[in-house]
């Protein structure tokens, strides 16, 4: 009751008489932040300022959607009136950018979401350097942030990468896009900024047409969209962000402002803060505090909100969500990886249980997965020339160009070749000839093979596995563990050529029961019922800054509010699955409870190669607090991850015997 009455209490800042002044609201997820800026603008209403001088500016179309839905679902039913405009920090950006060519005459770029693959290109090409998807991952948002920060080239050269010259790659990126006219969202923040610098008039014109400025989410802007932001307000500018930092804030360079910075840029600022979750049971609410903040004073009444159900493999651990699915229509299953939906949507699909899922279809997209399907394709089919040119490179075949237009002939002219016989009977180099015969008789037996095998004799004695290595992509990773979830499914390879073929065609657009998003598109939604499909390390693995990844599964936590279940596999493609670090955390949470109070007192035992499991908190001598991540006991290494949220590696054994570490 006390607190509720100080929330009021603050609240009415945004309630004075014109609404004016500058406010920091901070409330974590669930706490009302939109609720409040949807009535302090039915309140602006109320006291005759028109819509016109109010910009409300999102992170996220869905957002600017969600919102407008909001609004009109509080405040005008009917739809009877113009309602208040949302929009999302990009589209206003490209509108200042949009009327500064104007005015120039000069034409806007072209705004192009993700320019990761051409830096991985110039990476290769500069450096002599291969990144795997999570390294690449990392540079690419440090050139972000160089971006959306405006750091200058003397603090950009200051970054570094291991064989990489970061200013260097940075000035190359930025001729890249100039050439070609492009740029980055982060860009479009920058520009914008910059475009309002050199342009004062326009300045002043937003300056004075917009009186109100509402950011919701505000912790997504970048330092380049506050800057702007700035140059826009004047004293009288009423500016209210609504912000929680503790979420994740998406991919465009996203500055955390404090309390501390906004009031060092405007004298004056107050603040709100805002505490209760209105949207999440109790104990739902106390299981994220806890994940979030450590030091959180944890008190569970019921634990039955949050269940963890362990499958003995990857098909089975689906098999569960098929059940939950029959037996919750209202449910939501919810992904880390876009595509390791598939295996739900198919037995979904098989059971005319109706769903709807939005494009899966990366999972076809993927470079690893066209290969499988070439390679499968080639494996039912020796004649089929055109898989085999899609691949044979990869396999360590190498033939040259020449080779394959003297094959195509062949085939063409004698219909009782295959594609080896072909080779023997051509007079392609003998080296080259030899490098495909000595698998002609494996092959020939491979096309008896169940497609679990295939899948196996591809990787190792095709040598696919050495090709996809080299690009950082291993036997664990989700695309690979999918496709064997598949083939598991459908023994007969031309069965399961058959249902990927079908399940490719499904569409997005399906009006239907159950849902299925994968953690991007869980943005301006809300869920009751949610499974978390794929708790496994192995589709965790995405940032390798744990903090963010920290982050984005406390915001999708959080849009749960009545009950959460956890899906975990023992083991998947023949290899044995740990739970995510995170999953287990929340796991421990919820079970341990009852005893924790007396069972934390007591002290914990030393750590050895068989207590030392993911998930436990740690304490190493000289590089203080952590979480083990995993063990890797045939290497002899663990791997931690410390308090900067970054994951080291050691050497288990010397960790041991020098005492190194401490349970917590
Ligand atoms: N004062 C309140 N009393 C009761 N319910 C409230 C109150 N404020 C908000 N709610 C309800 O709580 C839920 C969460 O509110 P809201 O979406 O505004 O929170 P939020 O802080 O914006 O959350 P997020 O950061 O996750 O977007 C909504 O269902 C809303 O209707």
């Amino acid at each position: 009751m006390g607190s509720n009455h100080m929330e009021e209490n603050e609240q009415a800042v945004l309630f004075q008489k014109e609404g004016k002044g500058k406010v920091y609201v901070s409330g974590r997820s669930g706490s009302g932040k939109t609720t409040l800026l949807l009535k302090r603008l039915h309140f602006l209403k109320e006291e005759g300022i028109s819509f016109q001088h109010v910009l409300n500016l999102a992170a996220y179309k869905e957002d600017t959607r969600h919102l407008e839905h909001l609004w009109t679902a509080s405040y005008d039913p009917l739809e009877e009136e113009k309602g208040p405009t949302f929009k999302t920090i990009y589209q206003f950006c490209y509108q200042v950018l949009h009327r500064y060519h104007q005015l120039h005459g000069t034409t806007l770029p072209q705004v192009s979401r993700d320019f990761r693959l051409q830096v991985s290109k110039m990476i290769q090409e500069f450096f002599n350097v291969r990144l795997n998807h999570y390294e690449l991952d990392e540079v690419y948002r440090k050139l972000c942030e160089c971006k959306g920060s405006l750091m200058v080239n003397s603090e950009i050269a200051k970054i570094s990468y291991p064989g990489i010259d970061f200013l260097y790659l940075y000035q190359q990126l930025e001729a890249y896009k100039q050439q070609r006219s492009l740029m980055s969202y982060e860009d479009l923040m920058a520009q914008a900024y910059q475009c309002l610098l050199k342009e004062p008039a326009l300045c002043e014109q937003l300056r004075s047409h917009y009186r109100y400025i509402h950011v919701d989410d505000a912790q997504n802007l970048s330092f380049a969209a506050y800057m702007l932001l700035r140059l826009i307000t004047d004293d009288d500018t009423s500016i209210v962000l609504f912000i929680d930092n503790d979420q994740y804030a998406g991919a465009h360079a996203p500055y955390r402002m404090s309390y501390e910075d906004f009031q060092a840029a405007y004298p004056q600022v107050r603040k709100v803060v805002l505490s209760q979750n209105y949207r999440c049971d109790a104990n739902i609410d106390e299981m994220i505090q806890k994940f979030m903040h450590s030091d959180h004073d944890f008190q569970l009444k019921d634990d039955s909100v949050v269940r963890f159900i362990t499958a003995k493999d990857l098909d089975a651990s689906y098999r569960n969500a098929l059940v939950l699915a029959k037996n919750n229509p209202g449910m939501t299953f919810l992904s880390r990886e876009h595509f390791t939906l598939l295996p739900l949507a198919d037995l979904l699909d098989q059971e005319g249980i109706p769903f709807t899922v939005s494009d899966f279809h990366s999972f076809f997209r993927d470079d690893t997965i066209h290969d499988l399907i070439a390679l499968f394709h080639l494996m039912i089919d020796p004649k089929d020339l055109r898989s085999f040119v899609a691949v044979q490179k990869k396999i360590g075949f190498a033939l040259s160009e020449r080779a394959l237009g003297e094959i195509e002939r062949l085939l063409q002219r004698d219909d009782t070749l295959d594609i080896y016989s072909a080779i023997v009977n051509s007079s392609i180099r003998s080296s080259a000839k030899n490098r495909v015969i000595e698998h002609i008789e494996q092959i020939r037996i491979a096309q008896r093979l169940d497609s679990i095998k295939l899948l196996l004799y591809v990787l190792t004695k095709l040598h696919y596995e050495d090709y996809i290595k080299a690009k950082g992509v291993t036997m664990r990773n989700p695309n690979i563990l999918v496709f064997a979830t598949m083939a598991q499914r459908y023994p007969d390879p031309k069965e399961l050529l058959r249902r990927l073929g079908e399940l490719a065609e499904i569409k997005d657009d399906q009006r239907h029961a159950i849902t299925l998003y994968d953690f991007s598109q869980v943005k301006g939604k809300v869920f009751e019922e949610a499974c978390f499909l794929d708790c496994l390390d192995a589709f965790y693995q995405i940032f390798p800054d744990q903090e963010q990844e920290r982050r984005l599964l406390y915001s999708v936590l959080s849009k749960v509010s009545k009950r959460m279940v956890f899906l975990v596999a023992k083991s998947a493609f023949m290899q044995r699955m740990l739970p995510h670090a995170f999953i287990s955390d929340l796991y421990h949470l919820m079970k341990t409870n009852d005893e924790a109070p007396k069972h934390n007192e007591k002290k914990e035992k030393q750590p050895t190669r068989s207590n030392l499991r993911p998930g436990k908190r740690i304490v190493h001598k000289t590089l203080g607090v952590g979480r083990v991540r995993r063990v890797f006991l045939e290497d002899d290494e663990i791997e931690i991850v410390f308090a900067d949220g970054i994951a080291k590696r050691l050497k288990l054994s010397a960790c041991l015997e020098a005492s190194m570490l401490a349970f917590r």
